[in-house]
């Protein structure tokens, strides 16, 4: 654990995972309320049927990095995600505070949902497009945002759905019709409509869920060198050593509420996904990336 581990309970670093107080902000990845830039959400809830899904998340993403939103089945990834993307209408919190979302400064939430798209894509879990596509087509549907009302497509806007396609290998596919494609292809499309709105901050949830071990490295890296250009990217994945190889910065929801954030070093330890999870972690390190490496047993 980094020195420059903080919590804000008397446990021991990266222990006590499990309650709102005892959130585990850690490594030089961890951003701090003093923080505007990236991503920073405050306060997130919501609620469903009198039950609370999300209570009161602060989850931070910084720029041009990659971060993980981490968690077992239920945690309440996707629906942060689709809070943070306005998809979702946050609840007021436990103590009636209001969520706030903010994007390099900006608040999302206030923003109304045609200048959000110009500002953030969210790729969903299994999105499907039952309406007859091309591939091309439906990637065309990333431009929306960004041209005027009932206005056709422009040769930007092709131009830009094109070297979207190419970015996420799917090139070849353009003139396929989207329902004939396999899961694998399907992903990639909505992660090349995504490209195509040219956001500034992209979520995803579960990218890889589909794809064969290349495709899976290969969105991995579109990703990092989204980043590199300076896009903010938060991704809910469930493969940890995906997340330990690619991500700078990893969030750790539980239960509704995030456990501990920070650099994928500090916050893939035993320590915290243990409890998380339910199960025994070893971690080692790679050697050549000195990243870590985690291998998973059964509790006893
Ligand atoms: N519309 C809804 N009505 C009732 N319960 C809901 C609704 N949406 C989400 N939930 C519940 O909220 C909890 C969190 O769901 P969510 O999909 O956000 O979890 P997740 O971390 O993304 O899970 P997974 O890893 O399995 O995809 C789950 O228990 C789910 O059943």
């Amino acid at each position: 654990m980094s020195e420059t581990t903080r919590t804000t309970t008397d446990a021991p670093s990266g222990v006590g995972v499990g309650g709102p107080q005892d959130v585990v902000e850690v490594g030089p990845g961890a951003t701090g309320p003093q923080d505007a830039g990236g991503l920073d959400a405050r306060r997130v809830s919501w609620s469903v049927d009198g039950r609370l899904i999300l209570d009161g998340v602060d989850c931070t993403a910084p720029t041009g990095a990659v971060s993980g939103l981490l968690g077992p089945n239920g945690s309440g990834k996707s629906t942060l995600l689709r809070v943070l993307a306005g998809v979702r209408a946050p609840s007021a919190g436990a103590a009636g505070d209001a969520a706030q979302v903010r994007f390099e400064g900006t608040d999302l939430l206030a923003l109304p949902r045609r200048r959000r798209a110009r500002v953030l894509a969210l790729v969903e879990q299994d999105a499907s497009t039952d309406l007859p596509l091309s591939v091309l087509d439906a990637v065309l549907l990333g431009r929306i945002p960004h041209r005027a009302l009932l206005a056709g497509d422009s040769a930007r806007d092709r131009e830009v759905a094109t070297a979207a396609l190419a970015r996420a290998g799917m090139a070849a596919f353009a003139d396929r019709e989207v329902a004939t494609l396999s899961g694998g292809e399907r992903q990639r499309v909505h992660l090349a409509r995504a490209l195509a709105q040219e956001p500034a901050l992209l979520l995803l949830d579960e990218p890889t869920n589909h794809l064969d071990i290349a495709a899976q490295l290969d969105t991995m890296r579109v990703l990092r060198d989204l980043a590199h250009d300076g896009v903010t990217v938060l991704a809910a994945l469930h493969d940890l050593n995906l997340a330990a190889q690619t991500c700078d910065h990893v969030v750790v929801l539980a239960d509704g509420r995030v456990v501990a954030a920070g650099d994928v070093r500090d916050v893939l330890v035993p320590d915290v996904l243990d409890p998380v999870y339910g199960v025994r972690s070893d971690v080692l390190v790679h050697p050549r990336t000195g990243r870590p490496v985690l291998t998973f047993a059964p509790q006893d």
